[in-house]
């Protein structure tokens, strides 16, 4: 069986820390075309929050998936299941397998329902690099050699590279895709129009949305929905 985010293009990621702009709701969101939605954030994040994001996307049809950054105790009927970042590049060994091993540990998983994504952050000013305390002082080759040690080494199925707040570097995610065999590359950060979404998405597999949505609203998702199909990846 295909894995659920094999024909995911663009994704939508809700921060339970950020309001939502003017009069949207989140059950909007599938209205733009993204494929897929991702309840996640750094700051802030807590399971009664998730959960009332959870309930108002009740009805919602599109795959619904949690990044926890917190211990989650309860699995809802309306979740397609979590991913789980790990953070290749965080000086702090709690976001690599710390934080995970907790959670192992002090809870029953059903493991069809979670899926590991390598993250590697690069964007130093952004919230996840200070909170991961990531190392981002990275040149291309290091970044290529990160993908490498996820897919070859740790069987990972998923990297992302992570810019969170920032566009990033269309060459280095290019570098990325090259080096990819079989691994979906997702890219994310500083997204926020048809252009800059055609860019990346022309280089990564999929692409994610996040700021945007809050600080722009649901018109701005779209364009970027827009953007992301024309500029789809082939390869
Ligand atoms: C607790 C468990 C089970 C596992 C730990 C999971 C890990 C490693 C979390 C640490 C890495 C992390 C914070 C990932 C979340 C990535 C993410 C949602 C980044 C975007 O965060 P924003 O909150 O949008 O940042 P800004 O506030 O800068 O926009
Ligand atoms: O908020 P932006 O900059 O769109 O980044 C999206 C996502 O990669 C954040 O985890
Ligand atoms: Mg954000």
């Amino acid at each position: 069986m295909a894995v659920a985010w094999a024909q995911w293009n663009h994704v939508t990621k809700v921060d339970p820390d950020k309001a939502l702009h003017d009069e949207d709701s989140y059950a909007d969101i599938v209205d733009t075309g993204t494929d897929a939605i991702i309840v996640g954030g750094t700051t802030n994040v807590t399971e009664a929050r998730v959960q009332s994001i959870l309930d108002a996307l009740s009805a919602v049809e599109i795959p619904i998936f949690v990044e926890p950054t917190y211990r989650p105790s309860s699995h809802t009927e309306a979740l397609s299941g979590y991913l789980l970042p790990i953070v290749l590049n965080a000086d702090d060994t709690l976001w690599i397998t710390g934080a995970h091993h907790e959670w192992i540990r002090l809870s029953d998983l059903e493991w069809e329902s979670v899926h590991p994504e390598a993250y590697i952050v690069l964007n130093p000013a952004s919230a996840v690099a200070t909170y991961t305390q990531a190392d981002c002082d990275l040149d291309v080759d290091d970044v290529v050699a990160y993908v490498e040690l996820a897919e070859q080494i740790l069987g990972q199925q998923i990297v992302y590279l992570e810019y969170s707040g920032t566009l990033g570097d269309p060459d280095v995610v290019a570098a990325v895709q090259d080096t990819l065999s079989s691994a979906q590359l997702f890219y994310g950060g500083g997204i926020h129009d048809y252009e800059s979404a055609y860019r990346m998405a022309n280089v990564a597999d999929t692409v994610i949305v996040g700021d945007v949505l809050h600080e722009a609203g649901i018109e701005a998702v779209e364009e970027t929905v827009r953007g992301a199909k024309d500029g789809q990846n082939e390869s």
